[in-house]
């Protein structure tokens, strides 16, 4: 996979699902400056409902509107988040939280130091391993800071 940062100020950034896992997602995105849409019957607490477009409804087919670039498939069913991938068009890149083999793009584990930002990813193989990688790379640079 081809690794890049994006500069997604005032991109209109589609998600799909409104749990745990999209709230994390659009704190990133958020604080990127994207231009946030969110499609979900609910909403978890720690989304900002004011910074968002919501629309309040199930997905359909027709939410896909040529004008995303990233999509975001982030309900509590795979099924669903695949179907979103196939709806997509070819030209929009689409995340989904529950497939690791099926994702266009990934998040990647983040660590933010001295003014460098250091990505870490498995490329879907194991979020875990991610996680814990980033967490025993946060430690060895907190001891050896100056
Ligand atoms: C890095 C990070 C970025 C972010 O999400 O922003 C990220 N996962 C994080 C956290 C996290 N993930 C999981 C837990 C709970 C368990 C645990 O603690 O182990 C937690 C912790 C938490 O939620 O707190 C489990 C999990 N993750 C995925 C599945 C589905 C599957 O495996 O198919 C399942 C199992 C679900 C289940 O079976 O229930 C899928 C994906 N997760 C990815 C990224 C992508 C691949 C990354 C790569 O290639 O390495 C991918 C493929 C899609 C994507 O999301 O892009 C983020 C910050 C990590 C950090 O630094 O703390
Ligand atoms: N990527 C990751 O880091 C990671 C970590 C843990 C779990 N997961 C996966 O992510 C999935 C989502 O986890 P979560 O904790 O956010 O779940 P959650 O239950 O908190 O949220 C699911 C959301 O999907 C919405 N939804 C359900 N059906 C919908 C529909 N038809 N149309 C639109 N929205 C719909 C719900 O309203 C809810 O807001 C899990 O099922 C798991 O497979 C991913």
């Amino acid at each position: 996979m081809y690794p890049i940062t994006l500069n997604l100020k005032n991109k209109p950034v589609l998600i799909i699902g409104g749990g745990k896992i999209a709230a994390r997602k659009i704190k990133g995105l958020l604080g990127e400056g994207a231009d946030m849409t969110v499609i979900s019957p609910i909403l978890h607490k720690d989304i900002k409902q004011e910074m968002i477009t919501w629309i309040q409804k199930e997905y359909e087919a027709s939410d896909i509107r040529p004008q995303y670039q990233l999509i975001f498939a982030c309900t509590d069913n795979n099924s669903l988040n695949e179907q979103i991938l196939s709806d997509a068009l070819p030209s929009q890149l689409v995340n989904v939280v529950s497939n690791k083999e099926k994702s266009d793009f990934y998040n990647m584990s983040m660590i933010k130091h001295k003014g460098i930002k250091i990505g870490i990813t498995t490329e879907g193989a194991s979020p875990k391993v991610t996680k814990e990688t980033r967490i025993k790379l946060q430690e060895w640079l907190n001891k050896n800071e100056e």
